[in-house]
């Protein structure tokens, strides 16, 4: 299969039946021990339904027609017609809420715009296999109403007085903010009380959450509870007092200042470099103590920090707010660390700032935190973020595609280089490591000329640039820093991935950079010795096929100008014929994808024609699980950890800029996990690799 992946150099990975993994002929023993780890504690199951939604657009669904240009394929069916898709409900996350709806009075973009996807329509096919079409294989965003809307909706006055059983009564004064979920107004106590901060405090900030809010469909906010967990935790609100007043969930806690989005909004829309690095040191500190305590904040970005109240010491201090989409990533019974999964269809947090991994549906943990951060911090420094500007339904896709192609060095072009240094680092931490905050907080203290260990470092104590600067004295790692890839390296070059599975020996050949011309006589050849083809690709309209001698079933082809040939292929279902491989040239035109998610459908093949996704989906598959790894690149970690949980890849597929592997387990009692599996990473056709493997 041609792959057009990034420009890694040839790289093996092999899992060997041992389940011990191999890179560059060495092991990896972090990531091996980190994995068997996961292994031992429970899995939540992964649904094929949740995980390949990606392969669907959400904002074309329900047959609507294709809006985007593309051509909808619609073929005759023996069944009355059904909606193409019928995409599950999306089931609350944490809050309720599989994405976060932007507040259109600040400077995020707005949420409808977050979507993924803008693929054609699908189309029902023969009952037994279904054949899928979609222009991009794209993280689709949940299908929840954006909660900006709902509280649009929500007419019911908020009480003008609030108390919370013995607690001191407040009136309801001016609004502080307002989030996609909550509203934050001042609360002035109607008696007594005394200072700025703490339960006396004369004034407090009261967050109202809606009873109807879409966070709040199992009863209060699940914000409530990470306060609890959190509470008095460095550089995070105190909560004093929460309750439900009427028809709103009110929580009272310590009054705060502006964000460092009004700050930046207020400097110009730029803060200076030495502000930013004191909000840098003291931004990745707080997050460590957030993580400390087995939490990730999930939604790092400049309107979630906050300054001081005004007027108080305590103003040029920074804190974070808004734990709505935080979530463990350290399991409280075990204290290990959460197990990884992929839904790609699954997206919390805000398209601007979130990490690349965030867009892709994987389980948040500490990097993600950081990756938000990194572009923070930069947005701050420089006013703007590369992916701006993007919109539709199609934005987010949009927006991590271009997240995936702009290197650190593009991204910090014209910055100091701290910020590019803590997008390296940060890009290459993989899901289960503990960063290292010491080595991250040391990239910026030649900008603030303190010891960032003296806490709280103020977002006003910059030295002037050029002034002398004492060293600190911490242990920077440096020599244990492992020479790591860069992953993000720009524009991705053209690959080979091969997949090679453990058999029984038996006999197979292969042909490569074949012709349309030659392709007829390298097939009938091989039939005449009884191989038959298990896999067929291309690469610049020149095609690759595998023969094996293992296919015994009767089998027919066709080469056809079109990437799909239906009628061909509607004559041979009617014959109990059934795909079994696809490929695209690169001037193929589409397949539609129609999905029957709960009729025990399962992706038996896929290809690409040009930036296309075809998909076969084939009931009675023998697979009792699949889950897809979805990537800009070659999801390396992703299948590593899924090899672990007994996975082992079926399909495989990849356009120019994604690259997407459907890991299965079979439902026979044959145990893949005996079975080794390798995956290699080419930038030409591994001839000799494929001599050696093949008996
Ligand atoms: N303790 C506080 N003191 C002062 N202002 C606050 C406080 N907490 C929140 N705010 C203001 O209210 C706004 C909304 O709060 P918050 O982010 O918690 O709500 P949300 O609905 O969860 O927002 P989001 O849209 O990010 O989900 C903040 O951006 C901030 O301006």
């Amino acid at each position: 299969m041609v792959k057009h992946l990034e420009n890694l150099n040839n790289c093996r990975c092999r899992i060997e039946q041992s389940g011990g993994f191999l890179l560059h002929g060495k092991r990896m023993p972090d990531l091996r021990s980190g994995a068997r780890q996961s292994q031992l504690r429970s899995r939540k199951g992964n649904d094929i339904q949740d995980n390949l939604n990606a392969l669907i657009p959400t904002a074309r669904r329900g047959g609507r027609g294709n809006g985007s240009g593309n051509p909808m394929v619609r073929l005759p069916r023996p069944e009355p017609a059904k909606p193409a898709v019928q995409r599950p409900k999306t089931k609350p996350t944490t809050r309720g809420r599989g994405r976060k709806a932007m507040n259109q009075n600040k400077n995020t973009e707005p949420l409808g715009a977050a979507v993924g996807g803008q693929m054609g329509t699908g189309l029902e096919l023969a009952a037994r296999e279904e054949v899928a079409i979609c222009n991009e294989l794209v993280a689709i965003k949940s299908a929840e109403k954006p909660g900006a809307l709902e509280e649009e909706g929500n007419t019911d006055p908020l009480p003008e007085r609030i108390q919370f059983g013995n607690s001191p009564i407040y009136k309801l004064d001016r609004k502080l903010g307002k989030g996609a979920f909550g509203q934050v107004y001042v609360g002035r106590r109607v008696s007594g009380g005394a200072g700025f901060t703490g339960p006396n405090a004369l004034e407090v900030a009261l967050k109202f959450e809606h009873v109807s809010s879409k966070g709040c469909t199992y009863g209060p906010p699940s914000e409530w509870q990470v306060y609890s967990a959190l509470n008095g935790c460095y550089g995070l609100p105190l909560v004093h007092y929460k309750g439900r007043q009427g028809v709103y969930y009110v929580l009272a806690m310590d009054k705060l200042g502006p964000s460092l989005w009004d700050v930046w909004n207020a400097g110009n829309q730029m803060l200076s470099e030495e502000m930013v690095s004191c909000i840098a040191v003291e931004a990745i500190f707080i997050l460590q103590q957030l993580h400390l305590k087995g939490f990730v904040h999930g939604d790092v970005k400049p309107e979630n920090f906050l300054l001081g109240q005004p007027g108080t010491p305590d103003e040029k201090k920074l804190y974070l707010v808004d734990l709505g989409l935080a979530s463990r990533w350290k399991d409280v019974s075990s204290g290990c660390h959460v197990d990884y999964n992929q839904k790609p269809d699954v997206f919390r947090g805000t398209v601007r700032y979130a990490s690349v991994h965030a867009h892709l549906g994987r389980t948040g943990s500490r990097r993600d935190d950081l990756e938000s951060l990194a572009y923070t911090l930069i947005f701050l420094l420089r006013g703007r973020l590369p992916w701006q500007g993007f919109a539709g339904d199609n934005k987010s896709f949009l927006v991590c595609k271009k997240k995936m192609a702009t290197s650190p060095e593009l991204l910090c072009f014209l910055c100091p280089s701290p910020f590019r240094e803590l997008l390296e680092i940060v890009f290459s931490i993989r899901f289960d490591e503990e960063p290292n905050y010491l080595k991250l907080i040391s990239l910026f203290e030649n900008n603030i000329g303190l010891n960032a260990l003296s806490r709280p470092v103020r977002t006003d104590t910059a030295l002037q640039i050029g002034q002398k600067r004492g060293r600190l004295l911490l242990d920077l790692g440096d020599s244990e820093q492992p020479t790591r890839k860069k992953f993000r390296l720009g524009s991705p070059a053209s690959q080979w991935i091969s997949v090679y599975n453990s058999r029984a020996p038996m006999k197979q050949r292969y042909h490569y950079n074949v012709t349309d011309a030659r392709l007829h006589q390298h097939l009938e050849k091989g039939k005449q010795e009884g191989l038959q083809i298990t896999c067929v690709s291309s690469a610049s309209n020149l095609w690759a096929v595998i023969l094996d001698a293992g296919t015994i079933v009767p089998q027919v082809y066709e080469l056809s100008p079109v990437f799909l040939h239906k009628e061909w292929i509607m004559e041979q279902w009617d014959k109990n014929f059934y795909i079994s491989s696809l490929a695209g040239a690169c001037n193929g035109s589409a397949l539609v994808v129609i999905k029957k998610w709960k009729e025990g459908f399962f992706v038996t093949s896929m290809a690409t024609a040009g930036n296309r996704w075809g998909i076969v989906m084939s009931r009675n598959a023998n697979f009792s699980k699949q889950v897809v790894e979805l990537d800009f690149l070659y999801p390396s970690e992703g299948i590593h950890r899924r090899w672990e949980s007994g996975y082992r890849i079926t399909s495989a597929a990849a356009t120019s800029d994604q690259a997407a592997f459907i890991l299965s387990i079979p439902k026979t009692k044959r145990r893949l996990q005996d079975e080794a599996q390798e995956t290699l990473r080419t930038t030409s056709f591994p001839t000799t690799h494929v001599k050696v493997n093949i008996v």
